[in-house]
């Protein structure tokens, strides 16, 4: 029986075959983690990388991967990153470990999202998963209490603070029906500075641990 572990390892060294030569868009968690120790192995074939937390820059420099500056590079072709839910139509949750802002911005430079989970992410309806919303701290309360009016139950992620220095409020209880039309809303609210949900640029590949092996999914 393969473990959550060994299945992350396996689709992490997969998406070494969608990375291009030149520079690689970078994300944050332990699936990325793998990717990243994966990339080391190859990294005379990349240009460098542009991370998108500091824990990644960090893992990346540690590999002795160059990590640049994403207003230095422009578009990238790729993205790589984990993901917390996944639906057969591409859309995601993201941001369990905080990362959400920078991973979109990053992956809105990037031509593909190529997203990396184990089985475990694969959902029909999200929101079993909390969804993160990273708040500007002043807006802490204003923006949970129209969160609640959503449907949902905000908690705030308690002693975390953001690599652009705000707070992150989970929201539990959402019944994410319709993704796209939730992005647009929570994105509305003032104080919000970015919600987990990616779903108006869901992924384009996902490759997926089975205990079977690895699995693609496309649009
Ligand atoms: O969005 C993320 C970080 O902000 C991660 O991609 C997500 O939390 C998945 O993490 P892991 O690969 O550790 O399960």
């Amino acid at each position: 029986m393969m473990s959550q572990d060994e299945m992350k390892q396996a689709v992490a060294r997969a998406a070494i075959e969608h990375v291009p030569a030149g520079i690689i868009g970078v994300g944050t968690g332990s699936t990325a983690n793998f990717f990243i120790d994966e990339l080391a192995h190859i990294k005379g074939r990349i240009d460098g990388a542009v991370a998108s937390s500091v824990a990644t820059a960090e893992r990346l420099k540690k590999h002795g991967i160059r990590v640049l500056d994403l207003n230095e590079v422009g578009e990238m072709e790729v993205y790589v990153d984990g993901a917390d839910e996944i639906t057969p139509h591409m859309a995601m949750i993201k941001g369990g470990g905080g990362a959400l802002t920078r991973e979109k911005i990053v992956a809105a430079c990037a031509k593909k999202f190529v997203c990396i989970v184990d089985s475990s992410k694969l959902v029909d309806v999200m929101g079993k998963f909390p969804l993160p919303v990273e708040v500007i701290p002043m807006a802490r309360s204003y923006v949970a209490r129209q969160l609640v009016k959503l449907g949902g139950a905000p908690v705030l992620r308690s002693g975390f603070t953001t690599d652009n220095g705000n707070v992150i409020l989970d929201v539990h209880n959402m019944n994410i029906l319709d993704p796209v039309a939730m992005e647009t809303e929570i994105n509305q609210i003032v104080g919000v500075v970015t919600v987990g949900l990616f779903a108006r640029r869901g992924a384009d590949v996902c490759l997926m641990g089975t205990p079977e092996g690895v699995k693609t999914l496309t649009r």
